[in-house]
């Protein structure tokens, strides 16, 4: 099977278990660099295409081919971990990971994790255990992040957050992202590619034609509609060592938050310790 440079790539896979298909006929690929999102309400197979991808399943028909080599960091949508034992973040870090001292604290700060590392995993709250397991899944830099509901049980505000990170992630390692949620806010943050599922592809593209598409407003009707809110992310100021913000037009400004010089039809979001701007567009 060709891979066109890409890190995985499904062709007309399914899972079949005894007589009944969780999910048929998917194509899906993620290269380096791009942020793929499956979407699709519960129990329509996202997992299951992710595990496919993952090489955790086989494909009953179809293939699934990953690059050679390949290393993946995955977010798995449950733990299991036995939340009565004390266990650090330091030491969750390092479970399954033969990770250096650096590897870890290193990959803790790039998630705004870093002052965590001595907490107890069973009191973070579910934004900063998101952002550690984000740290585990990446600190030994992998090719592919396989994300599976990155930002349940968080907050509007968390999602963006979170969503920004793994933009940042993205940019700055390079790597590919496969990322799942049935949420519709803000779900296709930054993606390049959303794939929308019901035990099959029932349509993909960019997050603004998938949002327009009849077979994902039939899929969830009436959320689907105006409220949707497609997350994009943008470059526009830079946050500089001494506090100032500095425009794109080159305007620095003291007391900023960076939100102010946007157009005036753009929603700025708030999203936590980021060096970027992000903003909310309405589509559809
Ligand atoms: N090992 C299995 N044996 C039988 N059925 C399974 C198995 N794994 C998953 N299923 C079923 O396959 C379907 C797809 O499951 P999957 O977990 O992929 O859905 P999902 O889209 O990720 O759902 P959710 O949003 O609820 O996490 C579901 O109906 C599920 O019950």
């Amino acid at each position: 099977m060709k891979s066109d440079g890409n890190l995985v790539e499904l062709a007309r896979a399914g899972i079949r278990v005894n007589t009944d298909w969780l999910v048929r006929g998917v194509d899906m690929s993620v290269a380096p660099g791009e942020i793929v999102t499956l979407i699709g309400p519960n129990g329509s197979g996202k997992s299951t295409t992710a595990k496919m991808a993952l090489g955790i399943l086989s494909p009953t028909e179809g293939t699934a081919h990953r690059r050679n080599a390949l290393t993946v960091g995955y977010v798995p949508q449950k733990l299991s971990i036995d939340w009565t034992l004390p266990l650090t973040v330091r030491r969750f870090m390092r479970l399954t990971n033969p990770l250096t001292a650096d590897e870890c604290s290193s990959s803790l700060e790039l998630t705004g994790a870093g002052h965590l590392i001595d907490a107890s995993m069973r009191h973070l709250s579910g934004g900063e255990l998101q952002r550690v397991m984000l740290a585990r899944a990446i600190a030994r830099r992998p090719d592919l992040l396989v994300l599976d509901e990155p930002v349940q049980g968080l907050d509007y505000g968390g999602e963006i957050a979170i969503y920004e990170l793994i933009s940042e992630i993205r940019r700055t390692h390079g790597c590919g992202v496969l990322m799942i949620s049935h949420d519709l806010h803000v779900v296709m943050a930054a993606a390049d590619q959303v794939v929308c599922l019901n035990g099959h592809v029932c349509c993909r593209g960019t997050p603004s034609d998938v949002s327009k598409h009849q077979s994902y407003q039939q899929l969830f009707g009436a959320r689907a509609g105006g409220a949707l809110a497609v997350y994009e992310h943008h470059h526009d100021h830079v946050h500089l060592p001494d506090g100032k913000v500095q425009h794109k037009d080159g305007t620095t400004c003291h007391d900023c938050s960076g939100e102010h010089h946007t157009a005036p039809d753009q929603e700025a979001s708030s999203a936590a310790g980021s060096q970027n701007e992000g903003r909310l567009t309405r589509v559809g």
